[in-house]
């Protein structure tokens, strides 16, 4: 049995560190483990420009703390007034990597974001020239499709025609949750990626949904039936380097979570890597996972491998119930459960 891994340290490739008084907590969070983090811009309001993004990175770099390299990489939020101007503007500060779509009203402070996905074209075609990642929240909002078919549908409606469109786009699909959406990805050239979650690694529907609901669990896009979780553990281990380590840590106050209107997302950037390496481990793939965390999701962003390591030795210990989040608390996700893996701190 392995009792030690060093692996290449790994980046987060899909992560909310929300801002302002919760930042001593989200930021040195992700950077105790991580080299780099695609930063969401669903703030509010959201980060829609440059010069926005850039203010937002200083407020992150503030909570950096001493003697990390951790670098977040920023995102432009698109909405309705975004134009091929602002994204080249974006481009040109080096320090916003990529632009994050959110169909209006599909998640958390989702209310800006684009209402005519048709009209998507001129910033797709400016992001293909930049070599920008276009990052995508792949769901449809219409109320009359229902949640659990909103990935798959938003593939076959919004998906399907953009690539066909703008083949040599780069393309992530954001916190996949479908074997439908897996199959879309590996289906497409090198271009087209994806970020797959903890949560939808380690969950199906039932685990939320069966001897009352767990509000810890809910989360967008939902998660789904066994059949899917199972195509997402089979891409995430199958050493194709589409599929790379985002874990969409969302974090919401307690009380924001457990309400008559529970707010979506899970917070694991507390042990983000020791959460993935025990999935990895009870798939039998624990050689998979560096590749996965750390290898392929800056070979997509076509940036450079991280050139230190991190060491995880096996060890169990207990996840507090309940952490510091700004004047708030948070339950983690696995509150109070025991882990077996835990991350050497230098
Ligand atoms: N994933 C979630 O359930 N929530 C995210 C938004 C998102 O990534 O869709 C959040 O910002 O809270
Ligand atoms: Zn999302
Ligand atoms: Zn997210």
């Amino acid at each position: 049995m392995t009792e030690r891994l060093t692996l290449t340290r790994p980046d987060d490739w899909h992560l909310h560190l929300r801002d302002l008084d919760v930042l001593p907590h989200t930021v040195p969070a992700t950077a105790r483990q991580m080299g780099r983090a695609i930063i969401m811009p669903n703030l509010r309001p959201p980060v829609m420009n440059a010069e926005q993004a850039l203010a937002y990175r200083e407020r992150i770099m503030a909570q950096v703390p001493a003697g990390s390299r951790f670098e977040p990489l920023m995102v432009l939020y698109l909405t309705d007034n975004t134009t091929a101007e602002m994204i080249r503007a974006a481009k040109a500060t080096g320090k916003v990597a990529a632009v994050k779509l959110y169909p209006a009203g599909a998640t958390t402070n989702s209310d800006s974001g684009v209402t005519d996905l048709g009209k998507l074209d001129d910033i797709c075609a400016a992001l293909a020239e930049c070599g920008m990642p276009l990052l995508v929240h792949g769901e449809v909002t219409h109320n009359h499709v229902d949640i659990f078919d909103r990935e798959k549908q938003f593939l076959d409606d919004i998906l399907v025609p953009l690539v066909s469109r703008h083949p040599s786009l780069k393309l992530v699909v954001e916190h996949i949750t479908t074997a439908d959406a897996v199959a879309f990805v590996n289906s497409q050239g090198a271009n087209v990626g994806a970020t797959i979650t903890v949560q939808h690694l380690a969950y199906n529907r039932n685990h939320m949904l069966v001897g009352g609901i767990r509000p810890h669990l809910f989360c967008l896009p939902i998660l789904k039936r066994n059949v899917h979780q199972q195509a997402l553990q089979a891409a995430a281990i199958s050493g194709s380097a589409k599929f790379f380590l985002g874990t969409d840590s969302a974090p919401h106050a307690k009380g924001a979570k457990e309400s008559a209107c529970g707010c979506a997302g899970c917070f694991t950037a507390y042990a983000a890597i020791e959460l993935y390496a025990e999935i990895f481990e009870d798939l039998g793939a624990l050689d998979k996972l560096e590749a996965f965390a750390s290898h392929f999701g800056p070979d997509f962003y076509a940036l450079p491998r991280n050139t230190d390591t991190i060491t995880l030795v096996r060890e169990n210990w207990q996840v507090p119930a309940e952490m510091a989040f700004g004047h708030d608390v948070i339950v983690p996700l696995r509150a109070g459960e025991t882990l077996r893996w835990k991350m050497l701190t230098e």
